[in-house]
């Protein structure tokens, strides 16, 4: 993927220039002040704050397409650096005091950019909600990224034993059955061995795909390891996983998958089993559910739920 930041550059270009041209507006009508009355308190906690601000710039530019919620974040971030910027160079070059427009250029930008970020943010808001919906199935109400698998991406094995203890509780509080379906892919070893691991990585992600469209709202799927996925069925009885389990089942068996090299037509399949909690901890359960997949995979005719 090309870096975001080539989208970027004549944002980038724009604020070097605005920026050089104040300090040439400085340096061309005022004189440098001696060593001896800078401030470095002041020097080092604005010039601080606009270093501050230029890395939010990088790592904004750097980890968003461009777009209006971008431009915006981006404008309102530029005006509070140059305001700071100002500030600085004030720290440096003494004007003449017939000058007034120094005044106007350190705090003239600064509510200006408030103003500009608070659109930007409003936007993202309103993006983040569009954003959200996509990742239905994917993540509950409880983010963090680094519990997140990158290949398919869904949450991995840490975020599943959270989500699995948190949604205990909500299923006994609410005196609600809570079950769980494991699903692994069946002989998923030969697919990296015959066609890579590229080739494989895509399988995981087709599969992921596919089980998420099989699931309600409320349901969330995440990656245990490997090729092995567990899905958390609130509200749900373990006859009613069982059903679900046999649907993801015969969804990946009907899997019309073809690989990418020569376009041959792979047969996949997985084993599912489905489990309903008890009264015990997270990390019974899932203790339980891996338990009841080692058996059904010794058992190849038993091999959903
Ligand atoms: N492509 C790819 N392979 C992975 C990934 N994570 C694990 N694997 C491989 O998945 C394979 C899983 O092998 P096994 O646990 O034997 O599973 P299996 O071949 O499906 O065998 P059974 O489950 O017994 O049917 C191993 O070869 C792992 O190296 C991944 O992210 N991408």
């Amino acid at each position: 993927m090309p870096s975001l930041f080539a989208f970027h550059r004549i944002k980038l270009l724009v604020l070097f220039l605005v920026a050089n041209l104040g300090l040439i507006l400085h340096l061309s009508l005022g004189a440098v002040k001696p060593l001896s009355i800078w401030d470095p308190l002041d020097v080092a906690g604005e010039g601080g704050s606009a270093i501050l601000v230029l890395v939010w710039i990088c790592l904004l530019l750097k980890s968003r397409p461009a777009g209006r919620v971008t431009t915006l974040l981006f404008a309102g971030l530029a005006c509070l650096f140059f305001s700071l910027w100002m500030d600085v160079i004030d720290e440096f070059i003494q004007l003449p005091d017939s000058v007034r427009w120094d005044g106007w250029l350190e705090s003239g930008p600064m509510p200006v950019g408030f103003v500009l970020l608070t659109l930007g943010i409003y936007h993202w808001h309103s993006e983040q909600l569009a954003i959200n919906l996509q990742m239905r199935n994917r993540e509950r109400l409880y983010r963090e990224h680094r519990e997140f698998d990158t290949l398919t991406p869904l949450g991995g094995a840490t975020y599943l034993r959270n989500q699995i203890g948190s949604s205990i509780q909500q299923a006994e509080a609410d005196r609600q059955p809570l079950s769980l379906v494991m699903l692994d892919m069946d002989t998923f070893n030969t697919i990296n061995r015959d066609y890579g691991q590229a080739e494989g990585d895509r399988v995981l992600q087709v599969v992921t795909q596919l089980v998420l469209l099989n699931l309600r709202e409320h349901d969330l799927l995440c990656r245990l390891a490997g090729d092995r996925f567990v899905i958390v069925l609130p509200n749900t009885l373990e006859s009613q996983a069982k059903v679900m389990a046999m649907e993801v089942s015969l969804a990946i068996a009907h899997l019309a998958y073809r690989t990418t090299g020569q376009g041959e037509r792979l047969v996949l399949s997985a084993t599912t089993v489905a489990v309903m909690a008890r009264q015990e901890s997270a990390e019974g359960l899932l203790e339980r559910l891996n338990l009841r997949m080692a058996q059904a995979k010794q058992m190849p005719l038993a091999r959903s739920a």
